[in-house]
């Protein structure tokens, strides 16, 4: 990692530099006249991100987070791919695949005509991605910093045969109290409930989601429009999905929140996951020499 060259290349005065952060990890730090955002190359994982007039980070990001090469950074955007969840093949291997504790590489650093900043990076299989998962792939995510924030992914299926994923933009939101916040758009939507181990059987949602108990449900056939409305950081979050008709939402809540070495006793007061995924019912298939997008747009609204 030669930051000197990288801010060389990739570097824009001003607006986006090149810097070590936690643990030595390496961090793109962009600050425009419309945001400031952090993103590190390792996962493709956005960090922070606030819009100027905001007083508060959009995401929330664990004091205890790894920052360890080779494990996953709790908070910010992780990207779970090529599965969403546990192993689909029952193999061991990790939770929500394996790309977001892996290097990626920077392809693109350029400031918009609107005053935003474009970075793109991607990753591409090698020995070490198909020892895990035999296929060849590409995969490239665009970041767009503005007044909003846009995410999107691109899955290219490099090989000869079909190529099938889940996957996921696992947000974690900052909020400022979980127990207040409502999380809406998701009225009438059927899901599968996580934390009541009810197997695959569909409850329909009642109302706005609150949370006063762990939440960990899939939600099917959901509106491309969802928000979270937080009375304490006085806020709306926006979140505009594309390609995605399912979403997770995820609040550990006290006991699992104790249990997770990378989360602090409390944090669980202080983000909510509403998740952009494609899994469950939701497989993509993608044929050889195609493409497959999912993404979101995230915006701060004062309330
Ligand atoms: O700790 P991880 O692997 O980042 O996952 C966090 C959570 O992610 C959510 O998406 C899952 O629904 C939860 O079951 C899981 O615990």
């Amino acid at each position: 990692m030669d930051i000197d060259a990288l801010n060389a290349e990739f570097g824009i005065a001003g607006t986006l530099r090149f810097v070590e952060g936690r643990s030595g990890f390496l961090m793109i730090e962009v600050e425009n006249a419309l945001a400031t955002a952090t993103i590190t190359p390792f996962g493709g994982q956005v960090l922070h991100y606030r819009p100027r007039e905001a007083p508060d980070d959009l995401l929330f990001l664990s004091d205890q987070a790894h920052f360890t090469a080779g494990k996953e950074n709790k908070g910010g955007i992780p990207i779970c791919w090529p599965w969403f969840g546990p192993d689909p093949e029952g193999q061991g291997r990790a939770t929500h695949g394996f790309i977001r504790c892996l290097p990626w590489t920077l392809h693109v650093c350029e400031e918009l005509e609107d005053g935003s900043t474009r970075i793109h990076l991607g990753i591409t299989d090698d020995e070490a991605t198909r020892a895990i998962w035999p296929l060849p792939f590409e995969l490239g995510v665009e970041i767009l910093v503005g007044s909003t924030l846009a995410v999107t992914l691109v899955s290219r299926n490099r090989g000869d045969h079909p190529m099938r994923i889940t996957q996921g933009l696992h947000s974690y939101f900052k909020v400022g109290d979980a127990t207040r916040i409502r999380v809406l758009g998701l009225e009438g939507c059927r899901y599968i409930d996580k934390a009541r181990g009810a197997g695959d059987a569909r409850i329909v949602q009642d109302g706005a989601i609150t949370v006063g108990a762990e939440v960990n449900r899939i939600y099917e056939a959901v509106p491309a429009r969802l928000a979270i409305e937080d009375p304490v950081l006085g806020r709306r979050i926006g979140i505009d999905t594309r390609h995605s008709r399912t979403c997770v939402v995820w609040n550990p809540w006290i006991e699992t929140c104790r249990e997770m070495e990378d989360l602090g006793d409390e944090d669980y007061r202080r983000f909510i996951c509403v998740e952009t995924v494609n899994t469950a019912s939701e497989v993509i298939e993608i044929p050889p020499g195609q493409e497959a997008r999912i993404g979101a747009d995230y915006r701060v609204e004062s309330l």
